[in-house]
């Protein structure tokens, strides 16, 4: 008879509710080409660190956790560990569209006085908060719906999360939309173990994303990777720095790169250039994007 393993368990960011719960709802790490399955159990995790933890100990197989908004930029806390923990890989990326909503039990916007929400929400809502609230204290929290239980007995009390939070908490929304930026999207990767390095062609897909840092801080020293990008015909898709935390005005860099449709993945010699380059380089996976911001919304699973 022939063994059925059920689907592995994936890390998010939680609590239930979050804009990564949906995206890890959406997601599909066994077979990243496809999205929407929705039958893998999600696990809630209070941060992003967490998240990425749970995978590289072995406690889940798979993470999803957002990785870049097209108005606020990185997201700073993922780019962080995926650079600090090791043995981790992407295997797929979601873009999704995010629409914000307040919500909470006050009778009318006056009586609010703290908005609660993730650091990234509040500043996509910056202008339609100093307009509507300007007597509000803007209160950073680990994910949206992390305060949503406190908004559910205090009505002085609100919170910038989905839609689909305010369903699932049965909170009813004040206002909707409130982003500043109506394209407003997020990308999110799923997050598994790493393949052994020659296996870095699988699962492959449209984009490689790396992470490198140099070992001297001398003119033109960005340039020698950018170099061997231009020369093989790589097209950089995003280019971001983040301090190394060692000494001041050393950093990593974070690129993004499109493949070309008949390589899925960075060829052993792109690699091994830029291996003379790097002081530490990090392959971080190559692998699908799925962009579902473009198709007019998605159709939430519950
Ligand atoms: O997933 C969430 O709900 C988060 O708190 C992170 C986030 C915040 C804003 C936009 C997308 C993801």
């Amino acid at each position: 008879m022939a063994l059925t393993s059920s689907p592995a368990p994936v890390a998010f960011l939680g609590p239930a509710g979050t804009y990564t719960e949906l995206a890890a709802l959406l997601a599909c790490p066994e077979q990243p080409h496809l999205h929407s399955q929705g039958s893998h159990p999600l696990v809630p995790y209070p941060t992003i660190i967490a998240c990425l933890e749970a995978v590289a100990t072995g406690q889940q197989e798979w993470a999803v956790v957002p990785v870049e908004n097209s108005v606020e930029g990185g997201v700073s806390m993922t780019l962080d560990a995926l650079w600090q923990l090791e043995g981790l890989q992407i295997y797929q990326a979601l873009i999704l569209p995010i629409r914000h909503a307040l919500m909470g039990r006050a009778k009318a916007l006056e009586q609010i006085e703290q908005v609660y929400s993730h650091p990234q929400a509040l500043a996509q809502c910056q202008v339609w908060l100093g307009s509507h609230l300007p007597q509000a204290t803007l209160i950073p929290t680990r994910s949206t719906t992390e305060e949503l239980d406190r908004v559910q007995t205090q009505p002085m009390a609100a919170v910038i999360a989905s839609e689909r939070a305010a369903a699932l908490y049965k909170l009813p929304i004040l206002a909707c939309p409130i982003n500043d930026h109506p394209d407003n999207c997020t990308r999110f990767w799923v997050i598994g173990r790493s393949q052994p390095k020659a296996d870095l062609a699988s699962p492959g897909g449209s984009h490689t994303s790396l992470a490198f840092s140099l070992p001297e801080n001398v003119p033109g020293a960005l340039l020698k990777p950018l170099q061997v990008f231009a020369e093989q015909g790589l097209n950089m898709s995003r280019i971001e720095s983040r301090p190394t935390k060692k000494s001041a005005g050393t950093y990593v860099f974070f690129v993004d790169l499109e493949n070309a449709p008949d390589q899925p993945y960075l060829s052993p010699k792109v690699i091994a250039a830029l291996e003379q380059i790097a002081e530490t380089l990090k392959l971080l996976g190559s692998y699908p994007v799925h962009d579902l911001s473009k198709q007019g919304g998605i159709a939430f699973p519950n």
